[in-house]
């Protein structure tokens, strides 16, 4: 039985989206249609699908799903959630500027910025192996992993999805293409793992590079700019508000420590909409 969706095309920072409305419209795709719909040449082409779909719990406003172009269901979305509060606002879904959105990861909370930024409270992030998940005898703040190439010094870390990041002196000729897909499906991350290259320019900026999980390298990775922000502070390396310069844009990043949440502030952008039967 063929269906027939609307979508909407966007992107935050040149991490593109389609934007499926699962409200107004019934939309139930297995992973194959999933990876079509991503698919550049033959489908419509994307880093992830976003799903808006109704609370299941009191207090939220709008229920939130993300699949990368594998297919995969994710919890987790930074740059998707900036599109996302523009897609519900501009569709005429709420009126309010900031929302509180269920994910699989927790609650979050967009908020349209005067100035056509938006900005996210994603949440603290969590060190705990089991909660990235990533297998270590104990929380540090730096672990070697064992790659091909030999060890390398990485930080662990969850945005609600999982992150390993790595410094480079050079972003450029940072080796994303071969460290990448090994680390991204290290044995010592059981659901695979988004990959950071993070260059430092001073203690308020960064260049970054991130090897998504399920979808390669993309132009930019929110959660990703989360978590060299916070592998820095970590570390002594940065200051608590920094710049991050992906090949996509800039986005900001604010984290005072600790326990507090990481705010994560970046254009979101709609580019067109369109009508896909699969
Ligand atoms: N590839 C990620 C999901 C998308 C994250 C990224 N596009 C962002 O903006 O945070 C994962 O498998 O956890």
């Amino acid at each position: 039985m063929s269906q027939t969706l609307k979508f909407t095309k966007m992107h935050g920072a040149g991490n593109d989206f389609v934007v499926l409305d699962g409200i107004h419209q019934r939309v139930a795709l297995t992973p194959e249609q999933l990876r079509f719909i991503a698919d550049r040449h033959f489908g419509i082409g994307c880093d992830q699908i976003l799903l808006v779909e109704a609370p299941t719990q009191a207090g939220v406003d709008f229920r939130y799903r993300i699949f990368n172009a594998d297919g995969g269901e994710v919890s987790q979305c930074g740059n998707g959630a900036r599109c996302f509060v523009r897609f519900v606002h501009d569709k005429g879904l709420t009126n309010k500027r900031e929302i509180r959105v269920e994910t699989a990861a927790g609650i979050i909370v967009p908020r349209l910025e005067a100035d056509g930024q938006v900005t996210v409270d994603m949440g603290p992030p969590r060190f705990e192996p089991a909660d990235i998940p990533f297998v270590a005898e104990a929380r540090a703040t730096t672990y070697v992993l064992d790659i091909a190439d030999g060890p390398v010094e990485i930080v662990a870390l969850s945005m609600g999805n999982p992150h390993a990041v790595l410094e480079t002196c050079n972003i450029e000729t940072a080796p994303v293409a071969t460290w990448g897909p090994e680390i991204e499906r290290h044995p010592r991350f059981p659901q695979r793992v988004n990959v950071g290259f993070m260059q430092l320019v001073h203690r308020r900026a960064i260049k970054l590079r991130v090897f998504e999980r399920g979808s390669g390298e993309t132009l930019a990775c929110g959660t990703g700019a989360c978590a060299a922000v916070v592998a820095g502070i970590q570390r002594g390396l940065l200051d608590p508000v920094v710049e991050v310069q992906t090949r996509g844009g800039a986005l900001t990043i604010r984290w005072a420590g600790g326990d507090a949440p990481v705010y994560l502030t970046g254009p979101a952008v709609t580019v067109f909409e369109g009508e896909i039967t699969l």
